[in-house]
């Protein structure tokens, strides 16, 4: 079984749990502690507010922890806000983020107006159909490294993107009904 955790400090946490309980050979947990996660095979950082979350890894004393595993080869996924923890670079902010993949996101890049919307595209790298994605006061990424291989673009911005062992999405496929972006994740670890 591998030992699939979600960053518990805010956010859609239950949503991607539930997402976990329905695929094989997987153990979902929900982890905010050190000792949680030195023991995890991957983590999940759910979306919700990214000002919130990265103040939180500060309080909760994980976020040397987090970086360093991450470093090491751990398979981690950010959705939306967790996507903006990942970043090198947020545009135009400076907050407590993890600055581990090779990105320069721009937050609640759509706008008030757009501040939520639904699409579907075909991901090749995830999935030969259309799977649903849903964008809710979502970042983009404005620009990439090297070593960053752009996934999924919408509107022309990029909206999932894989620098090897780190995942991103804009998007929640926890809130839909379509598995694939976790398995995909899931294969990453194996
Ligand atoms: N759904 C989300 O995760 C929204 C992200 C949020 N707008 C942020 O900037 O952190």
């Amino acid at each position: 079984m591998l030992k699939i955790g979600v960053l518990d400090l805010q956010g859609s946490v239950s949503e991607h749990i539930n997402m976990l309980e329905k695929l094989d050979n997987v153990c979902p947990m929900r982890v905010k502690y050190p000792d949680e996660i030195k023991d995890i095979d991957g983590l999940i950082v759910p979306g919700g507010e990214s000002t919130a979350i990265g103040k939180l890894l500060v309080d909760f004393k994980i976020k040397d922890i987090l970086i360093d595993r991450i470093h090491n080869g751990m398979p981690i996924w950010g959705t939306c806000a967790g996507m903006i923890l990942l970043a090198n670079k947020i545009d135009m902010e400076e907050t407590t983020h993890l600055k581990v993949m090779n990105i320069t996101v721009r937050r609640n890049a759509y706008g008030r107006q757009l501040d939520s919307f639904t699409t579907e595209e075909v991901i090749p790298e995830i999935s030969s159909t259309k799977i649903p994605l849903v964008f809710i006061r979502a970042p983009f990424i404005l620009d990439i490294g090297d070593t960053v291989k752009p996934l999924c673009i919408v509107n022309n911005n990029i909206v999932a993107a894989r620098q090897d062992n780190i995942l991103v999405t804009s998007f929640h496929p926890e809130l839909t009904d379509d598995s694939s972006v976790h398995k995909y994740f899931i294969e990453m670890i194996n």
